[in-house]
Parts: C-alpha cells; structure tokens; sequence
C-alpha cells in the first residue's frame, strides 16, 4: 500500500520557489532519508505535507488527500534548533502537546500515563519532569520523539533528528526508531544531512528544489545525483566509499 504520494508540488514564497514539481511515492512500512543541500526545500516539503504551508499540487495519504486526512496519522519531529528554552515547561508536558492542540494545563492520569510510556519508549524516563530549558540537544531531541510518538503516527517525519546529538545518542535514535517502525509497521521519512545514516534507509529522496533521485540508496546516492543536487560530492563522497555500499 502506498502511504504517501506526492504529485507536482510547488511551494512558493512570493516570488521565490522553494519546491518546484516535485513528484514520489512512498510505500508503507519504508524509512525515507531525504538529502539535499541548505535551502533545497527539505524542511518545506515536511511543513508542505503537514499542511503548514500553502502549495500547488497533490499530497495524498493512504489514499485521502492530506487535508482529509486523520492528523493523528502524522507524528513530526522539528528541527529543534527553533525551540524557544525559556518557554517554561517540563518535558512530560512537552510530550503531552502531542495528543492535543493547546498547552497542557493539568494533565489527566491517562495523559500523563501515555507520556510517560512513550518517554519510557525512547529511552528518556529520568527526564519526565526536568524543565524544557535545562535539557541539552540531545535529550530534548528525546523528548521530542517521544511527543511525536505518543500519538502512534502512521508517518512519521523527522526534521534533522541527529543535529546537536552525539554519536552513542544518533545510534540510540535510530534504535527507537527502527524498534518503533518495526512494532507499528510505520511509515518514516528523515531530513539529514549524514549520508552514511541515508544509506541505511530503505529509499533515498535527493532533493534540490526538485527531485534530483529518489529510490534504493545505492541508486539515489549516487555521484551523478549527489553531483546535481551538491554542485560537487567532496568530502562527504570518502563515507559513501568508506560505507562499501556502493
Ligand atoms: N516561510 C518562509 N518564507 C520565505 N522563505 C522561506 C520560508 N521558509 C523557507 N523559505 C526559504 O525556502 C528555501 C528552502 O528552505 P528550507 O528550510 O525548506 O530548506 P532546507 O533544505 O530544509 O535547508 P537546511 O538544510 O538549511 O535546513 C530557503 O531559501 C528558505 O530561505
């Protein structure tokens, strides 16, 4: 079954295109890793299928158009580099705006059960109760995944997950990842900028503006598609040797 389909997608900014066309198809169950260079419209595709920007063209999930869609079907973890540490809150909190739309005030036992499990999911239950501005990247990262979870996304799209997390905690990311994927047959597609992360994923979405590849990595992340999205593949081209997947 395809998950997510996406025809002829255009995002403008005024006069500006971020996306132009931009056309693939998502089976159920894949983990999409989607590269591309800075301001290549990664980050505005996720937003363009959440449906917080406006553009032209198709996005259809399981089937129904995405407006129609459930949004519990979504699970979304932003690029936390935008997150506001002042805003004064524990993370238990943070996880629970993952099943409703406004700040939690006072949390239901029920409420604060599920953020508790899906803490407890990504590894993060000694952090339930810490403050949002006293986490550092990676944690916070944590926490987020957990908020993204607790409403057992169908799809899930993480936005550079990796950034500001270690290399023991980028692994441990993508355990809770695949072990989530793995229980929930999920759906997943992840910005990075990590091309030996990218060679993992079942499929590959090189992305300039537009499509530059999309398929198996070997195929996607190949010199003449990273030659066309990058201008060059330079230094990060030694790990796609070094990863012997080629
Ligand atoms: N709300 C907006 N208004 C105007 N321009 C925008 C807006 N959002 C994004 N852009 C522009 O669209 C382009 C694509 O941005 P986007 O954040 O999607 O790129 P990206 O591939 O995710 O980049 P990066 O790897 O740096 O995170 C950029 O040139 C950016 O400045």
């Amino acid at each position: 079954m395809t998950a997510l389909e996406v025809r002829r997608l255009s995002v403008r900014f005024g006069e500006f295109r971020a996306l132009e066309e931009v056309q693939f198809s998502v089976p159920e169950g894949a983990f999409v890793a989607i590269v591309g260079p800075n301001g290549a419209g990664k980050s505005t595709l996720l937003k363009a299928v959440l449906g917080l920007v406006p553009y032209q063209g198709e996005v259809l999930v399981y089937g129904l158009p995405a407006g129609k869609a459930d949004p519990f079907w979504f699970g979304y973890v932003p690029q936390i580099k935008t997150f506001d540490r002042s805003f004064p809150a524990l993370a238990l909190e943070l996880v629970v705006t993952g099943l409703r739309r406004r700040w939690p005030f006072r949390l239901s036992p029920k409420e604060k059960e599920a953020a508790l499990a899906a803490l407890a999911q990504v590894g993060a239950s000694e952090l339930a109760y810490r403050p949002l501005g006293r986490l550092s990247g990676g944690q916070l990262q944590r926490v987020y995944l957990a908020r993204a979870l607790i409403r057992r996304p169908r799809i899930l799209l993480l936005d550079e997950p990796a950034t500001g997390v270690d290399r023991v905690g980028e692994e441990d990311l993508y355990r809770y990842l695949e072990a989530y994927q793995k229980a929930s047959g999920a759906t997943v597609l992840m910005i990075t900028h990590d091309w030996e992360a990218a060679h993992h994923a079942t499929h590959v979405l090189v992305l300039n503006r537009r499509v530059v590849g999309f398929g198996p990595p070997e195929r996607a992340l190949s010199e003449e598609c990273l030659r066309q999205a990058f201008g060059h593949v330079g230094h990060a081209h030694g790990l796609f040797v070094e990863g012997g997947r080629a």
